[in-house]
Parts: C-alpha cells; sequence; structure tokens
C-alpha cells in the first residue's frame, strides 16, 4: 500500500539550503535529492517524497572526465521524476559541491576516490591515550582544510589522559587557530561544546583512526545506538537489495551526519599544504631564492628559523614528508619509477653510471 501513503519530508530536515533549492529550480522537471547511501552503483536518495534507489544515467559512464564527477553520500542531485513507487528513477546532474573529501586510490592517485560531499564540519578525533600524535593531526588538517569544510579538533578519552596541559600545548603548534574541544565519554564532558557546532541546516562529519571513539560521538549525538540503525531496508526496492547501510544521518536535535566506510580510515589525497603549515609558507617566503628546497642554501629563513629554535624542527620534517607524498600521489606510474630512481641514485645518469661499474666489475 505504498503508492497510497502520502509521504512530505522537509529537506531541511536533510540540510538543504538557500543555493541548492536555488541551483534546483534552474531545472525545474527534476526532482531535488540528497544521496544518503551509495552501495556500489546503487544510490540512495531522499526526496520531499521519501526515499528510494536509483542509479546515476547512463551518460555519466560516456561523458564525464574522472570518478569526481559521480555522486557521492552527502551530494545533492537532480533525479527524473516517477509517478510510480515501481519507476526507476535516475540521478541526472550532480549540483556543484560546496565541499568534498576525497582520498587517492591506488590506481590512480590524481583523481581520488570520493568519500563525502557537501560537509560543512569535519570533526577530526583523536584519543588522549595510546592514538595522539600532533603529526597525525597535520595530516587530517591539510585533508580537511583541502576539502572545503571547517575542521574542528576532537581530543576524545580525557578520563584516560593524565597530561592533558602538554598534550594540548603541543597540539597548539599544530592546530594554528582550528577549534579544539577536549571530550570524554566517561563524564560525557565536552558533549554539550560539541554540540554548539552542530546545527539544523548543517552537515558533518567524524574522522581519525579506529577506535578513538567516533561511534561512541554519534550514538550520543543520536541518543541511541548507531550499530542497531545501521542496516535498514530498502522497502521500495522490492527485496532485492535487502539491506543498504545508511550513512548520512539526520539528528533528532537538527544537523546531518555523514559516516560512510571511506570516512573511517582516510588516507592523504592532495591538497593545499599552506594552509596548515602557514607558518612554514610564511618563511618561505623569506627566502633568499625563489625555489628554496630549504637544505642547504643560503639565506634559508626556514633553516635559519630551526637554528633559532623558533620552528620545530619535526614540523618541518613531516611538512617535507607530506610534501613529498603528495608530489608522489600526484604522479603517473613512468613518474613515480622516475622518481625512486631518483631517491635510490640521485638521478637517472647515476644510476646509469651504477649500472655500468656493476657491469664492469
Ligand atoms: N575511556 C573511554 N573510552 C571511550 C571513550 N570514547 C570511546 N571509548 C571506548 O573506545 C572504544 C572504541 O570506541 P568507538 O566509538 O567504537 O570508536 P570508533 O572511532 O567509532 O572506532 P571505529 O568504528 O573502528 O572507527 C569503545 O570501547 C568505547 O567504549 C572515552 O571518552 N573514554
Ligand atoms: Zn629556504
Amino acid at each position: 500500500m505504498k503508492g497510497l501513503l502520502k509521504l512530505t519530508i522537509d529537506l531541511k530536515d536533510y540540510g538543504v539550503t538557500p543555493h541548492f533549492e536555488t541551483a534546483a529550480k534552474a531545472q525545474p522537471e527534476l526532482v531535488l535529492a540528497r544521496v544518503t547511501a551509495q552501495h556500489r552503483e546503487q544510490y540512495r536518495v531522499v526526496t520531499t517524497q521519501g526515499e528510494r534507489t536509483v542509479q546515476v544515467a547512463g551518460k555519466f559512464s560516456h561523458t564525464v572526465e574522472d570518478v569526481t564527477s559521480f555522486p557521492a553520500v552527502g551530494d545533492w542531485v537532480l533525479i527524473t521524476p516517477t509517478s510510480t513507487a515501481d519507476e526507476q528513477s535516475v540521478i541526472q546532474v550532480v549540483l556543484p559541491r560546496q565541499s568534498v573529501l576525497a582520498r587517492a586510490t591506488a590506481s590512480n592517485g590524481q583523481t581520488g576516490q570520493l568519500i563525502a560531499a557537501n560537509l560543512d564540519t569535519i570533526f577530526i578525533c583523536m584519543s588522549l591515550n595510546a592514538d595522539f600524535n600532533v603529526r597525525r593531526i597535520e595530516r587530517y588538517l591539510t585533508m580537511a582544510w583541502d576539502s572545503g569544510a571547517m575542521p574542528v579538533i576532537v581530543l576524545t578519552k580525557a578520563d584516560l589522559c593524565d597530561d592533558l596541559p602538554d598534550k594540548l600545548a603541543a597540539l597548539a603548534e599544530v592546530s594554528m587557530g582550528v577549534d579544539v574541544i577536549t571530550c570524554s565519554s566517561a563524564t560525557e564532558a565536552g558533549f554539550a561544546e560539541l554540540r554548539t557546532y552542530i546545527d539544523r541546516g548543517k552537515t558533518i562529519a567524524f574522522v581519525g583512526s579506529s577506535g578513538v571513539g567516533k561511534s561512541t560521538l554519534i550514538n550520543h549525538l543520536l541518543g541511541k545506538t548507531l550499530l542497531a540503525t545501521k542496516t535498514i531496508r530498502a522497502d521500495d526496492d522490492k527485496g532485492r537489495h535487502a539491506t543498504t547501510a545508511r550513512q548520512l544521518l539526520v539528528l533528532p536535535t537538527g544537523g546531518v551526519v555523514i559516516d560512510t566506510p571511506g570516512m573511517r580510515e582516510l588516507q592523504l589525497y592532495t591538497g593545499d599544504l599552506s594552509k596548515t603549515f602557514e607558518d612554514i609558507t610564511a618563511l618561505a617566503q623569506q627566502c633568499k631564492f625563489r625555489n628554496c628546497s630549504h637544505q642547504s642554501e643560503p639565506g634559508c629563513a626556514v633553516q635559519a628559523a630551526i637554528a633559532a629554535g623558533t620552528l620545530d624542527v619535526k614540523r618541518f620534517k613531516s611538512y617535507q614528508k607530506l610534501q613529498a607524498e603528495m608530489a608522489y600521489s600526484g604522479m603517473n606510474a613512468r613518474q613515480r619509477e622516475n622518481e625512486k630512481i631518483n631517491r635510490l641514485f640521485g638521478s637517472k645518469a647515476a644510476m646509469k653510471a651504477a649500472t655500468r661499474a656493476f657491469k664492469n666489475k
């Protein structure tokens, strides 16, 4: 009897903003929807008329340049209207994103894999016990800034930490003005502060290593156990795909949490290091040579700052490491091979010389 049930969903509960509503009006023959889950080629979307399972229009496979043009969880899309619940609808348009979280894929570092779209805030979670690592925070911060969403650092398990002031001081050196919330599920400390960042119309996500307490925080926001609600019946799909993991959750107090499988373990994709390493970028501008590698060049402001003790050498090392990693993930196979050769032998010429010397032995 589902066809008789006239559901009306307020997309504001799902985080729609005037920006997307206006964008949708440009194509009134299509229906505005938000992607709530993805399972291979199947997408779950929500419209004002309820949820449904859709696929992308055929044109996507033929015309799009790379994987980032395909829909991701959190995307606002335009789908074809249907007159009955049994009619298959397709995604025709992915509306321009306000932010997008992506990571590199093994086969193609350049295009990356989409993790979520249209996030307002990314909570970077790290526990205050064994997981605590400021270098990792730097990586997450770079990724968050690169996505276009606002990062907030969430330190979890404060109840297991007895040197909080030291850890906060270490963090302050890399967080560059990003808000830091310290919380504990044992005492619920920090939970109220966390809520001040989450509101109706906002879309948020939690990233961080396994076991730091992301589910614990999400469950708290949901006011129930997420695991019990994670699997839903795709009831308009005649049981062919009996279950689809819901990856976009509406919070009872307003706001939307995106929790895709890819969210849980993120690698670095590509990024603009200048924001996370503002201090180093500023120093580099004072180097004598524009293309200074900050190794041993004369007049290097970065090395001078390290010598003067105003820049932590460890921070500079992680900047270099990230830079190398990003350059590496943006290269094709041939370039990577050359890079490896360069690292081993200094250059191709040096490798040839080494090979010759080896053969002449
Ligand atoms: N002592 C203490 N334990 C916590 C706190 N937050 C979470 N935990 C515990 O840490 C364990 C892991 O928490 P989860 O919320 O499942 O961690 P997660 O980040 O969602 O982990 P993944 O699902 O693997 O990504 C659970 O046993 C929690 O009960 C906290 O503030 N203090
Ligand atoms: Zn320099």
